[in-house]
């Protein structure tokens, strides 16, 4: 059942219990459920959905441990220098995601204004286009075996999640796990540290600037501190705090679904800057944010895959919006604009 929006959040809290242990009626309603906050919102947060929150705390607790390190040992991992090649370690300042602004220059003018924030990309210990970049084991003995874990476990949600949404949009239960077998998926640990809040206030620098996510799904755990924000689907340019729920995943759509369902799902802006306010601290000037740690994980479909309209998502009346596109070429051409 999808529980009243919180104040002015319009993202619905989505209890996935029933689809994962209830009868096929009650699984058949949190499909809808979820159907609809992918069409009206592209947001839902998810509770019950599977994951132990220990193993979320844990995951946690590896990121402040591997972010911590000294710097030199950090870099022991880099990220190559291409975009696509999304795995390994990146120091603030090094990626800087852009919203569909593809040419040197429009990149350029953006990097002036850097995102605070430095990122670990992992993925599929088997995946031999993108082999993952580990620091080396006896810098932090145990991280490389709990994120292979932690990436694995992550699949189950993935799989759940690919399910229901089919369910939800009238497809076979099984559709888009069909284009999800390779698990080409990417796990990210992520990092904000502490910024002078005025700077993120006036648009000097920036956590992670607006934009929609590339693949199908995004599944993200936040820690309490907040600072994420998503536009109102009502009001373009309108970012409303999407801030931690205890017990809950934010989950949301990207581009390639979007497009797979011809615009019918939304994948929403969104971006992270510094917390709200408490109204006790407004007109405290020279507040440095707390840092932030999130880790999502980017579900894509197979890179071959051709990603075109679905059936019933397209008519006489309805046009088709998007040519068909390569997963894989879409992706890297998202990322290769970030670095
Ligand atoms: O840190 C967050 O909460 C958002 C991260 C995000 O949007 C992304 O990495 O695509
Ligand atoms: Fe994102």
């Amino acid at each position: 059942m999808i529980a009243p929006a919180a104040d002015n959040l319009s993202i619905p809290i989505i209890d996935l219990e029933p689809a994962r242990t209830g009868t096929p009626e009650e699984a058949a309603q949190v499909a809808q459920d979820v159907y609809q906050a992918f069409k009206h919102v592209g947001f839902a947060y998810i509770k019950n959905h599977g994951v132990p929150q220990e193993l979320i705390d844990e995951a946690f607790s590896w990121s402040q441990k591997f972010f911590a390190l000294p710097q030199s040992d950090k870099d022991k991992a880099p990220h190559p220098p291409v975009g696509w090649y999304h795995r390994g370690y990146s120091g603030i300042g090094r990626e800087k995601v852009v919203q569909m602004v593809f040419d040197q220059e429009g990149i350029a003018e953006k990097r002036k204004v850097p995102d605070m924030k430095e990122s670990f990309e992992l993925g599929n210990e088997n995946d031999e286009r993108m082999p993952n970049i580990w620091i080396p084991e006896e810098v932090l003995p145990g991280f490389r075996a709990f994120f292979t874990k932690f990436f694995g476990t992550c699949y189950s949600i993935e799989q759940l999640m690919l399910k229901t949404i089919a369910v939800g949009m009238g497809l076979e239960e099984d559709f888009f796990l069909r284009y999800h077998q390779t698990r080409s998926n990417q796990c990210r640990l992520l990092h904000y540290p502490p910024v002078e809040e005025e700077l993120l206030r006036e648009g000097k620098a920036e956590r992670i600037a607006a934009h929609s996510d590339f693949g199908t799904m995004t599944i993200l755990f936040q820690d309490e501190v907040g600072g994420l924000e998503v536009e109102d689907i009502h009001e373009k340019g309108k970012f409303n705090p999407a801030p931690y729920i205890p017990g809950t995943a934010v989950v949301n759509i990207g581009d390639l679904l979007m497009r797979w369902s011809n615009d019918e799902l939304k994948s929403t802006l969104h971006r992270v800057r510094a917390p709200p306010l408490a109204v006790s601290d407004a007109g405290f000037s020279g507040r440095i944010t707390r840092p932030r740690y999130s880790i999502p994980y980017f579900i894509s479909p197979d890179r071959d895959r051709v990603i075109d309209c679905l059936p019933g998502c397209y008519g006489p009346d309805r046009p088709k919006k998007y040519e068909p596109i390569v997963s894989k070429d879409y992706i890297s051409m998202r990322m290769n604009a970030t670095y």
